[in-house]
């Protein structure tokens, strides 16, 4: 059986150290767009080694990077679980800072798979991050759903029933974030080598007419958009940041977010103005200080 579920949720966690390094935090933001306006001196934050800043969801490829090493993608090599890349999609992530991240240093990692949601159509496989520093501070905590088709109807629990309602009035800031066609190819650097976004073959057997964006793509270029938009360009007053992929975006597409702002809580809504406003980051809340 592909997921045993009890197996995975009785498995102890797995732990690995994350080294990274100001080299690692530049090719991420690259992989995000940053830097095409370069003579910016706050956009230069992102890119160079002087003043060099991080956003927070660098969390997600810390330590991951090509050049910690990384040649082959990232499979569900999780306790319990054995699926065929082709059948999963990232359906969902959040993640609380608990301290900067340094733009080089080490943490401890522990991973392990929480939950797993019975779609009938598909599993959501829930797997859950933690990450110390050398003196065992925490550094963040993240929550990865995984959308693993075909793999529902096994008389699990269907998960919570979050709401996806935005504000009815007119959002109070639409920030436009276009993507270049080499997105991903320049993304996949920082960790995630998943053929899906990358190889046209590969895309089209998963479904798709050609490789799609990481959702951890989009995930960091509307967080980067809100910090430039909306936090000053200090990536620190980000606490909390938590989405579901709704929908596919293609590299060279554009996200359109839209943000209503209550006091230190942002709702977000990412859509794609080349497709009619598809939704592709919807459930979107970020808390901010
Ligand atoms: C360890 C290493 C792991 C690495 C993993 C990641 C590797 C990466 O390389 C992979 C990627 O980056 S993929 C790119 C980003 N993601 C995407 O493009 C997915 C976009 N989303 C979709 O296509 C659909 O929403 C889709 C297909 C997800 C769902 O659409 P539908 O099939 O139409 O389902 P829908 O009818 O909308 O919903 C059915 C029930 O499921 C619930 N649901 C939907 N999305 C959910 C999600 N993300 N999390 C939890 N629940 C979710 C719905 O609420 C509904 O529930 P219920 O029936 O209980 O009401």
């Amino acid at each position: 059986m592909p997921i045993d579920v009890n197996a995975a949720l009785a498995a102890a966690p797995t732990v690995r150290e994350a080294t990274w390094t100001e080299r690692d935090v530049i090719l991420y933001h690259l992989g995000l767009g940053a830097g095409v306006n370069s003579l910016d001196p706050a956009e230069l934050g992102w890119v160079y080694e002087k003043n060099l800043r991080v956003l927070p969801t660098f969390a997600m490829v810390a330590g991951q990077g090509v050049s910690a090493g990384e040649t082959k993608p990232a499979g569900m090599n999780l306790p319990g679980i054995d699926i065929d890349l082709r059948r999963i999609l990232h359906g969902g992530q959040s993640l609380a800072l608990h301290a900067p991240i340094p733009a080089a240093g080490t943490a401890t990692i522990s991973s392990r798979v929480a939950d797993v949601w019975d779609k009938g159509k598909a599993a959501v496989i829930v797997l859950e991050q933690s990450a110390v520093d050398d003196e065992g501070n925490p550094l963040w905590t993240n929550s990865m759903q995984i959308w693993a088709r075909g793999e529902g109807g096994f008389g699990g629990v269907a998960g919570p029933d979050v709401s996806s309602a935005v504000p009815e009035r007119a959002a109070d800031k639409v920030l436009v974030s276009p993507t270049g066609p080499q997105q991903a190819l320049v993304y996949r650097l920082s960790g995630d080598l998943n053929p899906l976004h990358a190889d046209p073959e590969f895309a089209t057997t998963a479904g798709f007419d050609r490789p799609i964006l990481h959702g951890l793509a989009s995930y960091g270029i509307v967080c980067k958009a809100v910090v430039d938009g909306l936090l000053d360009g200090d990536p620190d007053r980000m606490q909390s940041f938590s989405v579901r992929f709704a929908g596919s975006l293609y590299p060279g597409e554009t996200l359109e977010t839209a943000v209503w702002r209550d006091g230190n809580r942002l709702t977000l809504l990412a859509t794609c103005p080349e497709r009619d406003g598809q939704p592709v980051l919807t459930h979107a809340v970020m808390e901010v200080r």
